[in-house]
């Protein structure tokens, strides 16, 4: 379990915005930051990292003090055990993919862990080609390979996917996720895309100015979204689309597609042929099976 109580002043642009986060996050949760541009996510990442020292508070992370202010405790980042991915991949451009991971790794050289993160995270074909030879998912693969060369606990990731077309997006989720499991990480991702949002999250820690709101089920992301002017149609389902925890569902609504996004369970009780009704608040359409 990870305790955090943080308390940083923020220097803006507009002035100084207090940074308030508590929370109690259990082992190998995924957790998603989510908040406007300036509101302290990359900060809280730091301080998780160890990057930078908040003006107050605590970080207790299985039983052992990382942080505590008042008793002037802080663990160096080295000794945190924590992976970081950057939106900028900072990759080593004279050095191969398999000698960026193994510089990574510091004293004694383990070749076999690198030979099983080269393998999880498929660059086995790319392992001796230079970064600057690489697409975009492919380098971030290698600097998502590159954090966990040092075997963390947890995985920072600060909007790791941004750079990324749609569809490498997909793919790097979907290793993200992998890892995450594979290597029973607890994970905090920073990003602002709701759909990833909902699909990695188990919960989402909204940041405002002053207050942090933990948000339990991650579709409820969506509830500050939504307008009013509210519409339904019926249709029938012509494919459903498992895409990690939701699904894709194509209906026929007159002579038009639709594609909703649904949620694993109600995905799960969809069939192609069945006649649903597609309901509406503009950002968050709802999908029900009409008996
Ligand atoms: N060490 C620091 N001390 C005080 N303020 C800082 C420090 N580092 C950054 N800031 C300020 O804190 C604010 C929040 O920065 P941060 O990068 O954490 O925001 P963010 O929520 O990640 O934003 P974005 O979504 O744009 O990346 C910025 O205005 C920044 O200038």
């Amino acid at each position: 379990m990870i305790t955090l109580s943080l308390q940083k002043q923020l220097k803006t642009a507009a002035g100084d915005v207090h940074l308030s986060l508590e929370g109690t996050i259990q082992k190998q949760e995924f957790i998603t930051l989510y908040g406007k541009s300036g509101v302290g996510k990359t900060t809280t990442l730091k301080m998780i990292a160890g990057l930078l020292f908040p003006d107050d508070g605590k970080i207790l992370v299985h039983e052992k003090l990382w942080v505590n202010v008042n008793q002037k405790i802080n663990l160096p980042p080295q000794k945190r055990k924590v992976g970081f991915v950057f939106q900028d991949y900072a990759l080593f451009p004279n050095m191969t993919v398999e000698e960026n991971l193994s510089f990574a790794q510091s004293g004694r050289k383990e070749k076999r862990v690198i030979d099983d993160l080269i393998e999880i995270t498929d660059l086995g074909n790319l392992k001796n080609r230079k970064p600057n030879s690489l697409s975009g998912g492919q380098q971030q693969r290698v600097a998502l390979a590159r954090a966990l060369v040092q075997k963390p606990e947890i995985l920072l990731l600060d909007e790791p996917l941004s750079a990324l077309d749609h569809e490498m997006r997909m793919v790097l989720q979907d290793y993200i996720l992998k890892v995450h499991r594979e290597f029973q990480l607890t994970t905090f991702l920073v990003s602002h895309d709701i759909p990833e949002i909902i699909k990695m999250s188990d919960r989402v820690w909204h940041l405002e100015t002053g207050k942090t709101t933990i948000i339990e089920d991650p579709m409820d992301i969506f509830s500050e979204h939504r307008i009013s002017g509210k519409f339904q149609f019926t249709g029938e389902v012509l494919e459903l689309l498992p895409q990690g925890f939701i699904y894709i569902v194509t209906v026929m609504i007159g002579n038009n597609l639709v594609k909703v996004m649904a949620d694993e369970q109600e995905g799960k009780q969809l069939r192609v042929g069945d006649k649903v009704m597609v309901a509406s608040k503009a950002f968050n359409p709802v999908i029900q099976k009409i008996s």
